[in-house]
């Protein structure tokens, strides 16, 4: 199953939208990108870097004879775009979008697709704690997943060609239930940014004189903190908004387990203590034996950054039989 687009339609291009671009175009994906953006000045930072060839505010003109179609907007605007580019889209086109949460995405957009459309929804689990269009870069997909949750109608030859066009951009796919999606991913992504806010505020709090103290030495454990809690504010509102129910119940575990630890701490547990932190030591060390992580994250690479060093790791683990 090729996977080949003849026109490819990006709703939205911050981060994401303008990565598939890049990445896209790179691989010889799309013969033609059309992009829509809600705001003029962001369309007019599209056109500057060259990203597309097509380039509206209207979004239903963009998806206009489009046989892929991205949503890469934050997830609290998908149903209102849904709801504009439905009339327009072509018979046989795939829609699918990138947003960090599925069910809600699924119960948004999906009333809305046209009979004939094929809904896949995605979600690249890829990024960095920059936005906008000038923060995309084409290496952002190689060597992560991207998981796709097709709903049970879509014919399998739909699923298959856009498997193909993400491990075509290096990536390892996966197709899951959405519902367990959002399980997933709030503990491994959503939890980890609500700590890092946190974290982040309540040094934010403190007053002037410790506040300064507390950047000034800085060491890296709280640094880590700040890039995550330096992440879009709008795109993890709408995360937060959206995937509730998951998070309030991984967020509920996780506090009866720091709860333990606080009395660890308290009671001077020593040995719980060195258990927990020699069982997360293990966790990432997997990690890193799965090949999944550096040592060195290299996150935030510029768009026009040259090629990362390892790249030949697309050919290792993407574009071969993982889906
Ligand atoms: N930032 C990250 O690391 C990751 C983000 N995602 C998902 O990708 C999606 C896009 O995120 P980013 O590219 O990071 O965001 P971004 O903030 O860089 O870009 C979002 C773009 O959406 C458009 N937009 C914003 N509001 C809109 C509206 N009301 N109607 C139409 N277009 C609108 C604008 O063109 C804006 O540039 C989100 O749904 C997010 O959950 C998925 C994986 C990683
Ligand atoms: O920058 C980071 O550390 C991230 O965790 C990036 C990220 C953000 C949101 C997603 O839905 C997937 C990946």
């Amino acid at each position: 199953m090729s996977p080949h687009f003849r026109k490819l339609a990006l709703i939205g291009i911050g981060l994401i939208g303008s990565s598939i671009a890049l990445a896209a175009r790179r691989q010889g994906l799309v013969e033609v990108i059309s992009i829509a953006t809600r705001r003029q000045e962001t369309l007019d930072e599209a056109r500057e870097l060259g990203l597309g060839d097509i380039y509206t505010l209207d979004a239903a003109e963009a998806v206009r004879g489009a046989d892929l179609v991205i949503l890469c907007a934050p997830v609290g605007a998908y149903g209102a775009l849904a709801a504009a580019i439905a009339p327009a889209l072509e018979p046989g086109a795939i829609l699918s979008d990138v947003g960090s949460v599925k069910e809600h995405v699924v119960k948004v957009v999906g009333p809305h697709v046209p009979a004939g459309v094929h809904f896949i929804p995605g979600h690249p689990i890829a990024g960095t704690e920059h936005s906008g269009p000038a923060a995309g870069f084409a290496e952002l997909f190689a060597g992560r997943w991207c998981v796709l949750t097709p709903g049970p109608d879509v014919p399998q030859a739909a699923t298959d060609r856009l498997v193909g066009f993400w491990q075509a951009m290096g990536s390892m796919v996966e197709c899951m239930d959405a519902a367990h999606h959002d399980m997933v991913l709030a503990i491994t992504s959503h939890i980890p940014h609500l700590v890092a806010y946190n974290i982040v505020g309540t040094v934010a709090d403190l007053e002037a004189d410790t506040k300064s103290e507390v950047i000034k030495f800085s060491a890296s454990g709280f640094r880590d903190f700040t890039r995550i809690a330096a992440s879009d504010p709008v795109m993890w509102r709408d995360v937060f908004l959206t995937n509730r129910d998951a998070v309030l119940e991984m967020l509920g575990r996780f506090l009866e387990d720091l709860s333990v630890l606080q009395r660890a701490v308290r009671t001077g547990d020593g040995p719980a203590l060195e258990n927990l932190f020699t069982r997360t030591r293990a966790i990432r060390r997997s990690i890193i034996n799965a090949g999944q992580e550096t040592e060195a994250p290299d996150f935030g690479r510029p768009h026009d950054a040259p090629p990362a060093p390892d790249m030949p790791f697309i050919r290792e683990h993407g574009g071969g039989d993982d889906a």
